[in-house]
C-alpha cells in the first residue's frame, strides 16, 4: 500500500484540513499519515480561534515519520506562519519525497485568515520552488502574481508566472469563477484544461483540501501529472455532488462516494 503524508491544519468541524485530506487517502486506497501544523476551532460557519503548533514540535513530527517509514507523496495545506513554512521547507529539501503537492491555503471560505498576511513572502519563496504541482484558487493566484484574475485567459497567464517561481507544475483553479468550475494546468509546456460543470450547492467546505489530497494519492499511485489531476478532478465532481449540510453553514463534500461504488452499494 502506498503511503501519503499531509503537512496541514486541523479543522475541528472535519469538512477541511488534515480530516478532509485522511478521509480522502481511505478513499483512495493510499495509507495516510499527518503533521500537524496548527489546531482551528472552526465549523461550518466560520473559524473561532488558531492555536499554531511550534516549529520544534513540527520538525518532530516531519523527523518521526520520515526516519522509519518511505513516503510516496507528500501534501502541504494550512502553513500559518513565517517559522512553520521555514521549517517544512527545511526538512522536505532534507528527506526529498518524489512528489510534493502544495495547495496554498491562504483564507477559509468563511474569510479567516489561515496563513498570516506577512508569511506570503515565504510560502512563494520557501514551498513553491518544492513543488511537483501547486493549486492555488483564483484570489491565491492573484496574491502570488500581483494580478486580476477572472478569465481562462488570465488563468493561464497566472500559471505562466507561477512555474516561473520554480514550482514543476500549476493547476490554477476555477471554482471561484462565475460559469463553469474549469481547472488549467500548465506544465511548463503546455496547459491542460479540467472542465467542470458548476453544482448549484452552498456545501463546498474544504473542496481545495480534497483535490489536493486526491491528486496526492494518485501521484502516489504512480499516474502521471495530468492523469492525476483529472482523476481527481471526477473525484471533487462526485464528492461535491454528494455534499451535504451538516450545520448551519457551509457543509462538507462527501468522501466515501468511489468506495460505494466500487463496491456497487448505492450512496446513503
Ligand atoms: N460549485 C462547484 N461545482 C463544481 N466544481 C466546483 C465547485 N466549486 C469548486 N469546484 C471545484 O473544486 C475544486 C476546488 O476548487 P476551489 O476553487 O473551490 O478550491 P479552494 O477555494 O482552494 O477550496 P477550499 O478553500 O474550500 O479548500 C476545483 O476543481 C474546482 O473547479
Ligand atoms: C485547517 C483548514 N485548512 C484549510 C481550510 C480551507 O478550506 P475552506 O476554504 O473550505 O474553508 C480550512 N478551512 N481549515
Amino acid at each position: 500500500m502506498k503511503k501519503v503524508l499531509t503537512i496541514a491544519g486541523s479543522d475541528s468541524s472535519g469538512g477541511a484540513g488534515i480530516q478532509a485530506d485522511l478521509k480522502t487517502f481511505s478513499a483512495h486506497g493510499v495509507f495516510g499519515m499527518s503533521v500537524i501544523t496548527a489546531v482551528t476551532a472552526q465549523n461550518t460557519q466560520g473559524v473561532f480561534a488558531v492555536q499554531d503548533i511550534t516549529p520544534e514540535m513540527i520538525a518532530s513530527q516531519l523527523d518521526a515519520i520520515f526516519t522509519d517509514i518511505e513516503v510516496d507523496a507528500v501534501k502541504i495545506g494550512m502553513v500559518s506562519q513565517i517559522d512553520t513554512i521555514k521549517v517544512i521547507a527545511e526538512k522536505l529539501r532534507q528527506y526529498k519525497p518524489k512528489h510534493i503537492v502544495v495547495d496554498p491555503v491562504m483564507v477559509s471560505k468563511s474569510g479567516y485568515d489561515l496563513l498570516s498576511p506577512d508569511a506570503k513572502e515565504a510560502l512563494i519563496q520557501e514551498l513553491i520552488p518544492l513543488a511537483t504541482v501547486i493549486t492555488p484558487n483564483l484570489p491565491e493566484a492573484e496574491v502570488i502574481t500581483g494580478r486580476n484574475i477572472s478569465t481562462l485567459k488570465e488563468m493561464e497567464e497566472a500559471a505562466i508566472l507561477i512555474h516561473s517561481l520554480g514550482a514543476k507544475a500549476v493547476l490554477v483553479k476555477g471554482g471561484h469563477l462565475e460559469d463553469d468550475a474549469t481547472d488549467v494546468s500548465y506544465d511548463g509546456y503546455e496547459f491542460t484544461y479540467y472542465k467542470g460543470t458548476r453544482i448549484a450547492t452552498n456545501n463546498t467546505h474544504g473542496t481545495g483540501c480534497t483535490l489536493s489530497s486526491s491528486i496526492t494519492s494518485n501521484l502516489a499511485n504512480e499516474c502521471p501529472l495530468n492523469e492525476a489531476i483529472s482523476k481527481a478532478k471526477e473525484y471533487i465532481t462526485l464528492a461535491i455532488q454528494h455534499s451535504f449540510s451538516i450545520g448551519k453553514g457551509v457543509g462538507p463534500v462527501h468522501h466515501f462516494y468511489s468506495m460505494y461504488q466500487k463496491a456497487g452499494i448505492q450512496h446513503v
